[in-house]
């Protein structure tokens, strides 16, 4: 997949956000990293189209986010930083097969499509729980299961782990680094970058760094903190 922006700006108002970014995503995995405020959640979704550029244009195999919004996101999926965003139906399991019953998965292969990925975070007991009730890395899990239950080409992660303990930040981890699929990573968790082909480095609504782990993250632990 291969996701390029080409001169975009996006403005808030009269606040400039992201300012002449201009890059081209083609590696299978990306970590985007930057202080507080600096643009990181506005960039990552720009990728999927939620939200569209002030000026410039973002494109995702081609396809302009602005134009093309519907086909994007199925080739783009968001997981949020809030999981509260996420999940919109009352239980867990038909939450997760609501996207699903309009992508043409068979009907009768969705319940085993859901179980089976909640079953990978360890948490196929949450199937028939009331969504609302569950706690914050409870939602988190499945809010990233809704997900990828869709399959999309690409994934992009607006701080997966921050509502984790450290055993499901680890299996988010590894699911992660072992996926098939694209994935641009959003996080402050440094170590999740570990073996990334390639690091953002966000300040100030521009990229100040685009490198390896290696070079990325001390650039950034010297330059930003
Ligand atoms: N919809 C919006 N309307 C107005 N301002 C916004 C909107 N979305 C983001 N902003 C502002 O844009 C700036 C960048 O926000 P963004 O969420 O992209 O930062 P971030 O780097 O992800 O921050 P954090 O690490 O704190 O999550 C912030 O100052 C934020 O207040």
């Amino acid at each position: 997949m291969r996701i390029t922006l080409d001169d975009v700006t996006v403005r808030f108002g009269d606040r400039t956000v992201l300012d002449g970014v201009s890059l081209d995503l083609t590696e299978h995995r990306v970590g985007v990293i930057g202080p507080n405020g600096s643009g990181k959640s506005t960039l990552a979704r720009l990728l999927n189209g939620l939200v569209t550029p002030s000026r410039g244009t973002v494109r995702v195999d081609g396809l302009s986010t602005a134009e093309h919004a519907r086909a994007v996101r199925r080739r783009v999926g968001f997981v949020f930083q809030n999981p509260d965003n996420q999940i919109v139906l009352p239980v867990v399991a038909e939450d997760m097969a609501f996207g699903l019953r309009n992508t043409g998965v068979p009907r009768k292969e969705i319940p085993a499509r859901v179980e089976r990925q909640l079953a990978r975070f360890g948490v196929a007991g949450l199937a028939e729980r009331p969504s609302h009730a569950l706690s914050g890395g409870e939602k988190q899990l499945v809010a990233l299961a809704s997900v990828l239950v869709m399959e999309p080409d690409t994934v992009v992660f607006d701080e997966p782990t921050t509502l984790l303990d450290l055993r499901n930040r680890n299996l988010i981890r590894s699911y992660i680094d072992a996926m098939p699929q694209q994935a641009v990573v959003v996080t402050h968790d440094l170590e999740l970058l570990c073996g990334y082909d390639r690091v953002l480095v966000v300040d100030e609504g521009r990229i100040v760094h685009d490198g390896k782990p290696l070079t990325a993250v001390p650039w950034y632990v010297e330059h930003c903190s």
